[in-house]
């Protein structure tokens, strides 16, 4: 039978686990793609913009909502990717989807209550920390080298999948 529950043994409720859907978009402009770093992220450590659905909201309007209010862009079109359980903050069905933004509507207005950092990346360039051994190693010269999140993270994936393979965008937002 499938469903976890438990029931009260005082008055018999049967509780569900509780799930919160999170979108997690890695935007493009063609070319380029966009991430992005809070505060407490690992240094030199970049991600793809991440937020929770609200109540009433489909995942499309989440996720055009999310990239407007953290990096002020506006999405044109979607494309699903794939989709991870993540345990953090309590139990979260991340859902991962490529977008991209109006041709030559490119410029980030970053939302600092969110973000600390955000901006466009070269194919090359992430390429190149996809690569990367040891990504959160400080380097010689005091800096922390441009790195991606570890492999498990869906959105490691989602960052591989652009690299890798052209994404064909057939939703609009
Ligand atoms: N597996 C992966 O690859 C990744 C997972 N994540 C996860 O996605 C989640 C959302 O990312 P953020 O950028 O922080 O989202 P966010 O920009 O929506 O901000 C988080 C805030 O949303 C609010 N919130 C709304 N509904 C919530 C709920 N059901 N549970 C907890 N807080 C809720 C809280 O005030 C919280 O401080 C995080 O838990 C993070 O761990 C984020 C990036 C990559």
């Amino acid at each position: 039978m499938a469903g976890s529950k438990r029931v009260c043994s005082s008055n018999q409720i049967i509780y569900y686990p509780q799930m919160a859907p999170v979108v997690i978009t890695l935007v493009s402009d063609g070319t380029r793609c966009l991430l992005a770093r809070q505060s407490f992220f690992p240094k030199g450590m970049y991600s793809a913009l991440a937020g929770f659905c609200d109540i009433g909201e489909s995942l499309e309007e989440t996720v055009r909502r999310e990239v407007a209010e953290e990096v002020g862009l506006e999405v044109e079109r979607l494309h699903y990717s794939a989709s991870q359980h993540w345990p953090f903050p309590n139990s979260s069905l991340m859902i991962a989807c490529h977008a991209t933004v109006k041709p030559g509507q490119t410029e980030i207005r970053l939302n600092l209550r969110e973000l600390e950092a955000a901006a466009w990346f070269r194919h090359d360039e992430v390429a190149i920390a996809l690569r990367r051994n040891n990504p959160y190693t400080q380097q010689q010269n005091g800096a922390f080298p441009f790195c991606l999140p570890p492999k498990f993270a869906i959105a490691h994936q989602l960052i591989k999948e652009w690299v890798e393979k052209p994404i064909r965008f057939t939703l609009p937002v």
